[in-house]
Order: structure tokens, then sequence, then C-alpha cells
């Protein structure tokens, strides 16, 4: 990989000639993989994937290049994330009982994580500006198995003007001029230049502003980027510990973690509470991550949401039926039919000015005289909750993935829904028909 020479030339005249000549040889090294374990589903006994190497101080969090394609992928058991942008989530330390928000979330690395740490628990919105990366953020979260996660897809302003002062916790995870990719992928060096790091340090502001909007008094927002420019990481912070209201959180630093440098924005000494994770110390791509807080204490705003529809009698009767068949110690705090789908909601929203994607669980749908579950449900139980489970061989886990239909040798099987899992680990809905396995998984998801 050839770096540009003015990006080669800044951190020359900004580091020190010994760190520079190591910060340039970092960036001849291979790319550091890591991947997180969900605590959710996975059972580290039973996964493919070694973890003999733990990212320190990551719950779940471990040294390793993964495959996209394997089971323990299939059924949300792993995430691959590099272990520096593994720090965000883990700092951001969501509680259980919190409303976080993530504000610029996909494709999912810190929603995925958030989710785990909340233990599913709470509220977590992840929004994403973008249509098509706001899908596959939704099936991440899907894989995952969510059931307390809301996917939006809006700017952030539109989502300020539907909920000030609402989160507890706000992650911005900002996109930026990305000089922390280069090793991973090279091309992104050609998109490289002064310029864009000066249009993404505008655009950070006005994402901050709208996350400001958005913060309760007494909660937290974390800001990172995945890059090294100072204009977008300590001249943010900077400018972000002159708004109104807002004060420091400093930042513990573990080993080979460097501090925020003054140096970098106009002497600045606050900006030493923030954290950077430079590839010629800390073993990963390389991040920024700084915390503020926003004084006071008052409690979350309740938005003005509508109130949850009904369920008509014939639904409640299909649900129930389907219930009863076939799953087993499973009941939903609260049921939304939405035309003829079916949610477990993870919150009450103002619908009129946010494009929700998924709010919380999607139950199925109604179909004519049944009730068809969905991908996410199978995704988001447990094993011992289901009536019927069935476990594929090697063999046939290879035609299932396909989207092939099995003959079933075993009687065993009551007609109607099953989950599918392979190794134990459950990936599918699968419909015993006639002495046959019917293949749910998605088309999306099975391997060609
Ligand atoms: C660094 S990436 C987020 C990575 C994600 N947090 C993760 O851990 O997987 C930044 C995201 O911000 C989104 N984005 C781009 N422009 C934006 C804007 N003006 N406001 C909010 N988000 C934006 C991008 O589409 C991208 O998905």
């Amino acid at each position: 990989m050839t770096l540009p020479a003015m990006f080669l030339n800044r951190y020359q005249q900004l580091m020190a000639p010994a760190e520079f000549t190591a910060f340039k040889q970092s960036l001849t090294q291979p790319a550091t993989h890591g991947f997180r374990i969900n605590p959710l589903k996975a059972s580290l006994s039973q996964l493919q994937e070694s973890v003999a190497q733990p990212v320190p101080g990551i719950a779940n969090g471990y040294y390793g290049q993964i495959q996209g394609q394997s089971i323990d992928h299939l059924a949300g058991w792993i995430y691959s994330q590099d272990p520096s942008a593994m720090n965000v989530a883990q700092l951001a330390a969501p509680q259980a009982h919190e409303r976080v928000l993530d504000l610029c979330a996909a494709p999912g690395g810190k929603t995925t994580q958030l989710a785990a740490l909340m233990n599913d628990q709470g509220l977590l919105v992840a929004n994403e500006i973008n249509h098509q990366r706001a899908l596959v953020l939704s099936s991440n979260v899907e894989r995952w198995g969510l059931t307390h996660t809301v996917v939006t897809n809006n700017s952030p302003e539109q989502l300020a003007q539907a909920l000030p002062e609402f989160f507890d916790c706000i992650v911005v995870d900002a996109p930026c001029s990305g000089e922390g990719l280069f090793r991973k992928d090279p091309s992104a060096s050609d998109y490289w230049s002064v310029a864009n790091i000066q249009f993404c340090a505008q655009r950070q502001k006005k994402i901050l502003t709208a996350a400001l909007t958005m913060l309760r008094p007494g909660g937290r927002l974390i800001y990172s980027t995945c890059t090294f420019a100072p204009e977008e990481d300590e001249q943010n912070l900077s400018w972000l510990l002159d708004q109104p209201q807002i004060q420091l959180l400093p930042l513990p630093a573990l080993s080979k973690m460097d501090r925020g440098r003054p140096a970098w924005a106009q002497q600045r000494m606050a900006v030493q509470g923030a954290l950077r994770l430079f590839p010629h110390h800390y073993r990963g791509e390389g991040h920024f991550i700084a915390a503020v807080s926003k004084q006071g204490t008052a409690p979350s705003t309740r938005p003005a949401g509508k109130s949850l529809k009904r369920l008509s009698a014939d639904q409640v009767q299909l649900w129930q039926q389907f219930q009863t068949t076939t799953l087993t110690g499973v009941s939903f705090k609260q049921l939304q039919p939405q035309a003829e789908v079916l949610w477990a909601p993870a919150g009450i929203f103002p619908q009129s000015q946010l494009k929700i994607i998924r709010n919380g669980l999607r139950l199925g749908q109604f179909k004519k005289k049944r009730f068809e579950p969905d991908h996410a449900l199978v995704m988001a139980l447990s094993p011992t909750q289901f009536q019927q489970r069935f476990d594929l061989t090697a063999e046939q886990f290879a035609h299932f993935v396909h989207g092939e239909a099995l003959i079933l040798k075993n009687k065993a099987y009551a007609p109607g829904w099953v989950a599918v899992s392979y190794q134990q680990k459950i990936f599918a809905w699968g419909k015993v028909v006639q002495g046959q396995l019917k293949n749910f998984l998605p088309k999306g998801l099975r391997i060609q």
C-alpha cells in the first residue's frame, strides 16, 4: 500500500521522529483481527473459534479472524470487530435499565456490543442515516437475537426533533476520514485528503449537536472515530467541551493506550481525558475515544407515543395457537399488530416523525387462518423455549443452508414449526409437512 505523501507529512510534523517511524512502520503491517462472542446465546465450549487470546478489558472480546459463513456466524454467536473498536461500547458502560442511543450504528459492531452489555434489556435505539446500511444493521440486530433494540433510519436532526433529552447514554461513532482503516482496506487511502478531513470534522460537529439535544441532563455521550486526524479527534472534543452544560468525563487507560494530545488541540489540557489507540502501541487498527456528560439531573423525557393497537379476536386466537403448539415458557409484555405483522415492541415512539425499521422483536405474520413466525423470533429464543428442535448432521446442514428441504426419516416430529440447529446452534425455522422438513432460512442468508 502506498500511503498519501501529504498524510505522512502531516504525522511527521505532529510526531517526534522516533514515534513517526514506528507509526509509519505499523501501517505496513497486516491488520489485526478480532471478534466478540454473543453472551446472550453462545457457550464457550461449543465455539468453533479459538478463545485463547482475550482482548484485555473487553467482555467477550478475542483476537482472531472468523469466517463469515460459519454456523457460529449464521447463528449469531460471534461478530467480527477490530479490537480497538471494542473499547467504545465497553467504555460507554451501558446499564440494563438505561435508554441508550447508538447514533451512527451500521453495520452494528457497537450496537451488538451495547445490547450484550445491557443483557438485551432497557432500550437501545440503533440509528443509521443510510437506508441500505440500516438494512444491514437490522439484519445484524436480528442475527444477534435482540428483543429490546429499535432500528431507525433517520438523520440525527430528525431524531433530535422527535426525542429531545430522551437518552441516558449516547454513542456517536462518527463517520470519519478513516485513517484507521488503511491496513484493513488499502483502497480507503485513495479517498484521503485534507479537504475530506475538514469536511468530516464539520459533519461530526453537526452530528454531535443533534446528539447533545437528545442527551438528558446527567447523561453521558461517548464520541469515537477510527481516524488519527486531530481535527476530528482532539479538536472536536475541545469544541464539544465549549458547548453549554458539557463536562469532560476522563476515561481510564489500559496498558498500551495513549491519551489525547493537548498539543494537537491548541494546548487544551482537558483532551488528555480522551484515549488514543495507535497501531504502533495498541494491538488494533486505531481509534479515538472521548466521553462527556451533560450537567444536571433531570430524568429522561417521555415522547408522546401512540398507544398500542389491539389484536383482533382472530389474531389473538392464531397467535395463541402458534404459541401453545410451538413455544414453551415464552410470553411478551406487549404485543402490537402492524397491518398483518405482529411485534413485541421495545418502545412506543411518535411514529410519524421517525422511520422505524424494526421496533423490538418481529414475531411473525398473520396469513390466512395461520400465523407464520419470523426469522427474528427463532434467532431470539433459547433452545429450551421450543417444543421441537431438529439438530442437523453436517451433510444435512450443507443442504439446508442452500435452501433445500429435507426428507425426514425420523417420524418423531409432529407436523408444524421446528427450530433448526447445527452443532446445537439454532439458526432457522423449519416446518414439518408430510414427512419433509421445509426450509424457512431467509433467501438472503442462504449460502450459494
Ligand atoms: C464509523 S461508521 C459506524 C460504525 C458502527 N458504529 C459500527 O460499530 O459498526 C459511521 C456511520 O455513520 C453514517 N453516517 C454518514 N453520514 C452521517 C451523518 N451525516 N449523520 C449520521 N450518520 C452518518 C455512515 O453511514 C456510517 O454507517
